[in-house]
């Protein structure tokens, strides 16, 4: 089958200056370092560390060890390359006003909530901002420059500063890693392709949360009808070749 020809993002008025093409599924594409930024989605002691919230809510968490490691790299390259790294925060403040009462879905849906009504000795501890399980895991502690967001629900883009932040810097195309896939990742990444950004996953600097099923729903989602998914590897190979 011949090579699929790069897609190439059009922008008015603008060359891409300093990019490179990114091998990538369906097929490759231009990445720009000038327009492109990387959103590391809830890298949180409640998402990847034992003991926190995914883990006493009762789902592996095995995997995430190798996905911080993932996501050292592909941080290291990125910022190397000068795209701008933007973390995100799931939860709520410490009286959970902003996780929603019995009117929202979101309090009865929330494996956070519903572990804490189901443990009250745990009640305050999940998700709450201030405490050990909101903060980001010590192996990603942001550099001086990444920019931190808070969200409060799966997609970062639901009433969160995302969308102003990276629209007052240019951003066009968002490369995605994080935890989870099929929950936060996909639900923001989603959420991207409808405001207009170009998305792309990083399949192996994601982890799924639920059986391996989940984590191939959500690639061949993304392959599929949302954006473009592609591997540490060939990301670090092909940004770490990015003009200067
Ligand atoms: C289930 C869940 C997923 N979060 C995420 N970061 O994908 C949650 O926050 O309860």
């Amino acid at each position: 089958m011949a090579e699929a020809s790069p897609v190439i993002v059009e922008r008015p008025g603008q060359a891409a200056t300093r990019s490179v093409v990114l091998p990538a599924r369906p097929e490759p594409i231009r990445v720009s370092a000038d327009d492109t930024a990387i959103v590391v989605i809830d890298m949180q002691n409640a998402y990847a560390s034992e003991g926190g919230y995914v883990d006493l809510a009762g789902f592996d968490i095995s995997g995430a060890r190798g996905t911080i490691g993932a996501i050292t790299k592909v941080l290291e390259t990125a910022r190397g390359a000068g795209m701008p790294v933007i973390y995100l925060q799931n939860g709520w403040d410490a009286d959970y006003v902003e996780a929603g009462g019995p009117g929202s879905p979101n309090w009865h849906k929330s494996n956070a909530l519903k572990t804490m009504r189901a443990r009250p000795e745990l009640k305050g501890q999940l998700l709450a901002r201030g405490g050990w399980d909101y903060e980001l895991v010590d192996a990603l502690a942001p550099q001086p420059g990444d920019i931190r967001l808070h969200k409060t629900r799966y997609s970062a883009f639901f009433n969160s500063q995302l969308d102003s932040v990276l629209r007052a810097r240019g951003i066009r195309m968002i490369v995605f890693v994080g935890i989870a896939t099929n929950v936060c990742v996909e639900s923001t990444l989603r959420d991207g392709f409808h405001l207009e950004y170009f998305g792309i996953m990083l399949e192996d600097a994601t982890h799924h949360l639920g059986p391996p099923a989940m984590q191939e729903a959500t690639v061949y989602n993304v392959e599929k009808f949302f954006g473009w998914v592609a591997t540490v590897n060939d990301f670090c190979g092909a940004i770490g070749q990015m003009p200067e």
